[in-house]
């Protein structure tokens, strides 16, 4: 077991390029299976333990997968498996999006129920009503749902009650090829469901409206396979951005794409920090004192969820008090707790964070609720008095590549080491 240790203190400089989207590359993956003929080419893939754990689902299910240094070949002309083993499933929530291209392909899935997770409960209500109106007939056993489509998928027209991210990918995926035409209103307008519309264009299918909130999909016969390549990570981006503000220090987010960056930009220019949109990245620079400021999650485009914990650790080095409200996820404070370790002065009040910016942080053992929670505690610890070590990094994994690296790169004193590593030997991990 390995720990990440961070002295705070230093000022990020240099420059940091950001790898491609975890939560656009995992259901591009998933539409993989759609493909009858041809190869999957999917380009500038982050090789994130969420991206093993799909590929071997996809090989559990009989699919052809190679991964290389950045990239996967998919081949699922010759698909056998129709479920999903929960072994798999309960490690990742995202799995479930293989439902939709199973009922698709095979009219037939069996997929373990993912349950909750650290961060909410997490149902996939919406994803089974949208499947119903489409015809699909369910059973639920004793932790599991099994769909099966007596005839073929039909289009319909599927209002969802809340923009659910997966939900709208799971049908845009099933309706490309059902019978008919699918409308989605009230869809999730998220970056990442551009990126699996333009995906599933490339293998042939014909959705249109991706990235407004009414999508619309014509089924077609078949989808052969493509090259594409996986848009950057605008939540990675955004976690560097932070880190930049941070330490006050001064980063070019290689890769960023400041259109996805919205709302996070918007709240650190109120904050002070500069934000300069460059070419192919963005740079940040932050001096001084920082102001504190407001901010609400809510679905695209306003301010990422993902991005939540990162910034109370940004508001906690603002002085004076910031009110931070949680709207997507009912239980995504479990950092705070984290935070309080440190020293941080927040209070719950329901949905928001009451943060009394501006106090001292010291560093203190900590451990990653979450997988943002994790690089937000790096975060705060890159802030902070001393030394912080951070367990449970299995979180971290799921979402970051090498974010030791990538921070050493820009001049943090950070490292992982093995858990038992004996204090006086700290030091000498940031040579
Ligand atoms: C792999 C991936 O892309 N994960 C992202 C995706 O998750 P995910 O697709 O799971 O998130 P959703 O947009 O579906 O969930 C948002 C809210 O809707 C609720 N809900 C969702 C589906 C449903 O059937 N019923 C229901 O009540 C959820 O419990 C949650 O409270 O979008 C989230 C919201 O931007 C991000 O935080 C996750 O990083
Ligand atoms: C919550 C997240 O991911 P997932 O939906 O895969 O749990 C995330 O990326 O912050």
């Amino acid at each position: 077991m390995e720990k990440i240790i961070v002295q705070g203190g230093t000022r990020l400089r240099g420059r940091v390029k950001v790898h491609g989207a975890k939560n656009a590359v995992l259901p591009l993956i998933a539409a993989s299976i759609l493909a009858s003929r041809g190869e999957i080419s999917i380009l500038d893939v982050p090789m994130l333990e969420d991206v093993k754990t799909i590929t071997q689902m996809l090989k559990r299910l009989g699919v052809a997968v190679t991964l290389n240094e950045d990239n996967v070949v998919i081949n699922a002309e010759k698909m056998i498996s129709t479920e999903a083993p929960y072994d798999l499933v309960r490690k990742m929530r995202a799995s479930v999006l293989v439902m939709g291209p199973l009922l698709a392909r095979k009219k037939r899935a069996r997929v373990p129920l993912p349950g909750g997770c650290a961060i909410g409960s997490r149902p996939i209500d919406l994803h089974i009503k949208g499947f119903e109106a489409m015809g699909v007939q369910f059973e639920t056993g004793q932790g599991f749902i099994e769909g099966y489509v007596p005839d073929r998928l039909k289009g319909a027209t599927i209002y969802l009650d809340f923009p659910s991210v997966g939900a709208t990918q799971n049908i845009m995926m099933a309706a490309t090829l059902a019978e008919g035409r699918t409308i989605i209103e009230n869809a999730a307008c998220e970056p990442e469901i551009v990126d699996l519309a333009n995906f599933l264009n490339a293998m042939g299918a014909k959705v249109r409206g991706a990235g407004t909130d009414e999508i619309r999909i014509d089924g077609v016969d078949f989808l052969r396979g493509t090259e594409y390549t996986v848009i950057p990570d605008r939540i990675e981006a955004g976690t560097y951005m932070v880190a930049a503000a941070i330490t006050r220090g001064e980063v070019f987010v290689e890769g960023a794409i400041s259109d996805h960056l919205v709302p996070l930009i918007a709240k650190l220019r109120e904050m002070g920090v500069h934000v300069l949109d460059g070419e192919n990245g963005i740079h940040v620079r932050a001096d001084g004192d920082l102001k504190p400021a407001d901010v609400k999650t809510l679905p695209y485009p306003g301010f990422p969820t993902d991005m939540q914990s990162q910034m109370m650790a940004l508001l906690l080095t603002a002085k004076g008090t910031s009110l931070l409200t949680e709207t997507v996820f009912e239980n995504r404070f479990m950092h705070v707790e984290e935070f309080k370790r440190m020293g941080a002065q927040i209070k719950i009040d329901g949905r928001t964070a009451i943060i009394d910016g501006g106090k001292p942080l010291s560093g203190a053992q900590v451990k990653a609720t979450d997988l943002r929670a994790g690089a937000a505690l790096i975060l705060a610890g890159l802030a902070a008095e001393g030394i912080t070590e951070l367990t449970e990094l299995h979180h971290v994994d799921r979402g970051y590549v090498d974010i030791v690296g990538k921070l050493r790169g820009l001049g943090a004193k950070i490292a992982r080491v093995p858990v038992e590593e004996a204090s006086h030997l700290k030091q000498k991990s940031f040579a």
